[in-house]
């Protein structure tokens, strides 16, 4: 799927780009997934793109193929039209860890990017200090990294960047590892010297959890879904005049993308107010299919409680994007969250709300031990492998497994670092139950009381 709704030269594309990391030593019987699925994009001359998506989906790869760091599995990249192979030199790379070096000064780490291209001594100082003066860095062209704020020191990323005068300039989450306020701060001056074309950068790329960042900077956003990582959604951003949030449309916008990323199996398109389907939107793939076996959101227990609380106390019925904000949460970490409600059958999604069903509301309302009680069934009734651990722990004459049964099996369908992290909310979720107890230095599941258990038998 290609983009469909710039029109400036293409500078960088990929074609029909699939991803698989391949292990050094692969292990027989362990699935390695499918991070990147046929992911076809094209980068324009004069535009800001902001990618978007829930943790997973291949955002930081899709950003590493791009940048040549990453050779896809399959597919091509091309620069102006001729293809790519390794490192592109055309662009630079900003990391939201700043990626310094502690021993060298703000002007040397900024020096840094233009020796690999072998710039004379002189020019190099030049272009050096003229980038730091640029991006506000001026009188700490002597300090060390370690004399710096968060916010400085993210400021050399970008000199170091620039310096380079790259045709296209990426940038992985770079205001994430900052405050609010510096965040902003930076923000608003990228945008600045962008707007008025005092950098040399022709296109800007984002890879972003954030969605508000996402829409008051990109001229388009694409949103992709996970499982395997694809572009769901193209859609054109704001013109610049809306991108306030004190706008209608700016609300409007971030309200949409919540919603897109709040239900990851719903078409986009019957997502999208009428009068935008033609006109703000590119390309919309349908959802991909759900998984034919369950996979379970990493949630604790606490946080599922605390989500269904606060919509109860909203009156059952709570808008997605005021829950991220009231919970001081990304997209992605409310996602999961949401996940968990909706498997467990406390809660559904609808129009960008999250509504509790009557199970829901009888949960919000319970004490300790009937909220307990009230998850007990919820789970067995609705998580698979919970169900199938608690029969085979009444079958067996110790009443006790081995958790490698159960990883065996998860190992057939996820990574081994998935199949890992599936097993260890089953163990939480299945422990605060009361299902059974695990021992963990032996990793076996044991029912402590299979007496009291026998009605959960199914
Ligand atoms: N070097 C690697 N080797 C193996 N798997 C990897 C590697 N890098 C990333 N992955 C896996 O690829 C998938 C996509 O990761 P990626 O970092 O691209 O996603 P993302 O959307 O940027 O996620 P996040 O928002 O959490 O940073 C994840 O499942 C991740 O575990």
């Amino acid at each position: 799927m290609s983009a469909t709704i710039t029109t400036g030269e293409v500078l960088l594309e990929v074609q029909h780009v699939s991803k698989v990391y391949e292990e050094k030593k692969p292990q027989r019987g362990v699935r390695l997934p499918v991070v990147l699925d046929d992911v076809s994009l094209q980068i324009r001359a004069g535009e800001f793109i902001a990618l978007l998506g829930p943790s997973g989906s291949g955002k930081s790869t899709l950003l590493r193929i791009l940048a040549g760091l990453l050779n896809p599995s399959s597919g091509e990249v091309l620069f102006k039209g001729v293809p790519q192979y390794g490192p592109n030199s055309h662009l630079a790379i900003v990391f939201q860890s700043f990626a310094l070096f502690p021993w060298f000064t703000v002007l040397q780490n900024v020096e840094l990017g233009l020796q690999a291209q072998e710039v004379p001594r002189t020019q190099r100082l030049k272009r050096a200090l003229s980038a730091i003066d640029l991006i506000g860095l001026d009188g700490f062209e002597d300090a060390y990294p370690k004399e710096l704020s968060g916010g400085m020191r993210q400021r050399v990323g970008f000199a170091r960047a620039l310096v380079v005068e790259p045709e296209l300039l990426f940038m992985d989450e770079p205001f994430s590892a900052l405050d609010v306020l510096t965040a902003a701060n930076l923000r608003k001056e990228l945008m600045n010297l962008w707007q008025a074309r005092k950098m040399p950068t022709k296109a800007i790329v984002m890879v972003t959890h954030n969605i508000e960042d996402a829409v008051s900077m990109a001229d388009r956003i694409l949103v992709l879904g996970a499982d395997p990582g694809h572009i769901r959604a193209e859609l054109q951003g704001l013109p610049i005049t809306q991108r306030e949030s004190k706008e209608e449309a700016y609300t409007q916008m971030v309200d949409l993308i919540y919603r897109i990323m709040t239900s990851p199996h719903t078409s986009v398109e019957s997502l999208l107010p009428p009068e935008q389907q033609k006109t703000q939107t590119g390309v919309l793939q349908p959802p991909k299919p759900p998984r034919p076996y369950q996979t379970l959101p990493h949630v604790d227990i606490g946080d599922i409680t605390g989500l269904i609380e606060l919509v109860n106390a909203s009156g059952g019925r709570e808008d997605l994007y005021q829950l991220g904000r009231d919970l001081h949460l990304e997209v992605d970490d409310l996602l999961p969250m949401v996940e968990a409600t909706d498997l467990l059958d406390l809660a559904d999604t609808r129009e960008g709300d999250l509504i509790l069903t009557s199970t829901g509301q009888r949960f919000a309302e319970a004490g300790v031990l009937e909220e307990k009680q009230i998850f007990r069934e919820q789970a067995l009734a609705r998580v698979t492998m919970l169900r199938h651990i608690v029969r085979d722990l009444q079958k067996d004459p110790d009443h006790t497994v081995s958790e490698e049964v159960y990883m065996d099996q998860l190992r057939e369908r996820f990574s081994d670092d998935e199949a890992w992290s599936q097993l260890e909310t089953i163990i939480n979720w299945g422990r605060y139950a009361e299902l059974f107890s695990y021992v963990e230095d032996r990793g076996v599941f044991r029912l402590e009381d299979p007496e009291t258990s026998e009605n959960t038998r199914s």
